[in-house]
């Protein structure tokens, strides 16, 4: 369970939120999810691609598999990995803590990605119980959500949604909002290279964010809320135009440095 006297007690460091909020203008963050995919070739090459890379209006992290994670410390990009355990620690055999990625200086964790959903049978109730775990360790939690193409056609989408960020609200609070990032990725859009219209992101990213605004405006207004599914620097600039969309989680794109830095580029006006 959540601990909330240790969030109290956040560090000054993690109170990013704060100041990812300049001049009421939420500071837009891509990351990429390399997935199972990559290399410590395509780390290096990352690393001496956003080596030199100026970009001043927008947050860049990389989220490689754990193996990699080493290979792009120190880089020109926050660290950020794809999963971390439930568990604090002890007799989890293969599972890496929330403890372990703060020593290696991972921002960011991304939690109740829809492959892990459907892969490891990822529960709502175990996604907040992992997004527990990174708030307690003061790593990010880039929490997922979104719909299968079924649940959108029904016209259920809205209830969907809702129940998957619901389990969380419930389980860490609302004010925990304000050192989390969600990420809206319909999942019909991943991979596919069907993108969600710019009209669709923002429909559901603003109801992503009326809906917390219920329970604390403030914090709603100050979330950082990323889109994903097949992001390319072709359609990426105008995705992060919409006055909702504030950044993206980029998978297949990010596997190509140039390619990821031209959408880096995009969300850097
Ligand atoms: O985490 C990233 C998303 O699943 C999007 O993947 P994609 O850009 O390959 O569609």
């Amino acid at each position: 369970m959540y601990n909330v006297v240790r969030l109290v007690n956040i560090s000054p460091a993690f109170r990013w939120a704060k100041d990812a909020k300049v001049n009421n203008k939420r500071r837009p963050l891509v990351a990429g999810n390399w997935k199972m995919n990559g290399s410590a070739g395509l780390a290096e090459s990352m690393r001496s691609t956003f080596a030199t890379a100026q970009l001043n209006k927008v947050d860049v992290a990389v989220c490689p598999p754990f193996v990699f994670l080493h290979a792009l410390a120190d880089a020109n990009v926050a660290l950020g990995a794809q999963t971390l355990s439930e568990y604090e620690n002890g007799a989890h055999t293969g599972e890496i803590s929330a403890q372990m990625l703060k020593a290696l200086d991972c921002q960011y964790v991304i939690v109740g990605h829809s492959e892990r959903r459907a892969d490891q049978h990822e529960s709502n109730g175990l996604v907040a119980d992992k997004v527990a775990m990174a708030l307690a360790a003061e790593v990010t939690p880039i929490f997922c959500v979104g719909e299968p193409e079924d649940i959108r056609d029904s016209g259920n989408l809205y209830e969907y949604l809702a129940a998957q960020i619901d389990a969380v609200v419930s389980h860490v609070g609302i004010d925990a909002f304000e050192h989390m990032v969600v990420a809206y990725e319909p999942i019909w859009a991943i991979g596919t290279g069907k993108t969600a219209s710019p009209e669709q992101a923002q429909d559901v990213h603003r109801f992503i964010r009326e809906h917390l605004a219920k329970n604390n405006p403030a914090v709603a207004q100050g979330l950082r809320i990323l889109y994903g599914g097949s992001v390319k620097s072709s359609n990426a600039a105008e995705l992060f135009g919409q006055p909702d969309v504030d950044g993206g989680l980029i998978g297949g794109a990010s596997l190509d440095p140039e390619e990821f830095l031209r959408i880096c580029q995009a969300a850097d006006s």
